[in-house]
């Protein structure tokens, strides 16, 4: 479903993904590991349309991405999370899961701006399907919370339940567990399960192991902007080369 063929991104002097190719196929939860600096965040940011590569191409459902915007590519069904935070904290958590929705409304600018029946409608409806997903994550028991006031954890699961809400055929997670305690990060295995058997797609960035090699179908491992292994979460954890550069002995 997505096809990367040979993508070279360079910040001035600095070539930070060096000549890339990977497919990831339908259906399956793929993981982008690697040192501090390897290239996983600039990596997304080449596939998500915030950067266009220097060389290379990118193929998502059968398009072309080269040159597309963040929103035209959202719009093919690709949505992504933040390493940092970024949602809207000044808004209720059910408020920002209904801005994922917005964008699939039917009705027009004026009407929403006249406040007609048809609009009021679709409110209702796009508020209910908010909640549904909330319900998904199990937040629905803060949806009239301001997402500010989350636990890290929560702020985390309501950024991916806000992705998620575009019904994208690809999701893109940046470091989904960070900040998460043990008890979070359990929860999120079982929702990247749920996930995945909505049929979504999911490739990720993450630094926990335990929690990588077991929810993974298939890993990258990227070092200095280059691909230097992929494969299966146990082929991954025996490659002297990834526990030389990244795993270690442990
Ligand atoms: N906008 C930018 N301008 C210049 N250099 C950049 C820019 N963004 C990233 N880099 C550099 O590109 C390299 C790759 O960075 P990137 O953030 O993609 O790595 P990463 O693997 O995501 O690291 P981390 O695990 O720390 O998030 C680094 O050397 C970084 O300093």
């Amino acid at each position: 479903m997505l096809t990367v063929k040979d993508v070279t991104l360079r910040f001035g002097g600095l070539t930070a993904v060096n000549n890339v190719s990977l497919t990831i196929k339908q259906g399956t939860i793929n993981g982008l590991i690697g040192p501090n600096g390897a290239g996983k965040t600039t990596f997304f940011n080449l596939i998500s349309g915030v950067y266009t590569p220097n060389e290379g191409e990118i193929v998502f459902d059968g398009v072309k991405l080269n040159g597309k915007k963040c929103f035209e590519i959202n719009h093919i069904g690709m949505s992504r999370t933040y390493q940092v935070i970024n949602l809207f904290r000044k808004m209720t958590v059910v408020e920002n899961v209904m801005v994922g929705l917005h964008p699939k409304m039917k009705s027009g600018y004026f009407s929403a701006i006249l406040g007609t029946k048809g609009q009021r409608e679709e409110e209702k409806e796009v508020l209910e399907k908010a909640l549904d997903w909330l319900d998904f994550v199990g937040l629905r028991g803060n949806a009239y919370e301001m997402s500010g006031s989350l636990s890290y954890g929560k702020q985390r699961l309501l950024e991916i339940v806000r992705a998620l809400a575009s019904n994208p055929k690809l999701l893109l997670l940046d470091e989904p567990a960070a900040g998460m305690n043990s008890k979070e990060k359990e929860e999120l295995f079982d929702i990247l399960r749920k996930i995945q058997n909505l049929g979504v797609t999911i490739l990720m960035i993450e630094h926990d192991m335990k929690l990588m090699m077991g929810i993974t179908d298939y890993i990258f491992v990227l070092n200095y902007g280059k691909k230097l292994a992929e494969g299966t979460p146990v082929q991954i954890q025996n490659n002297p080369e990834v526990i030389a550069a990244y795993l270690g002995e442990d």
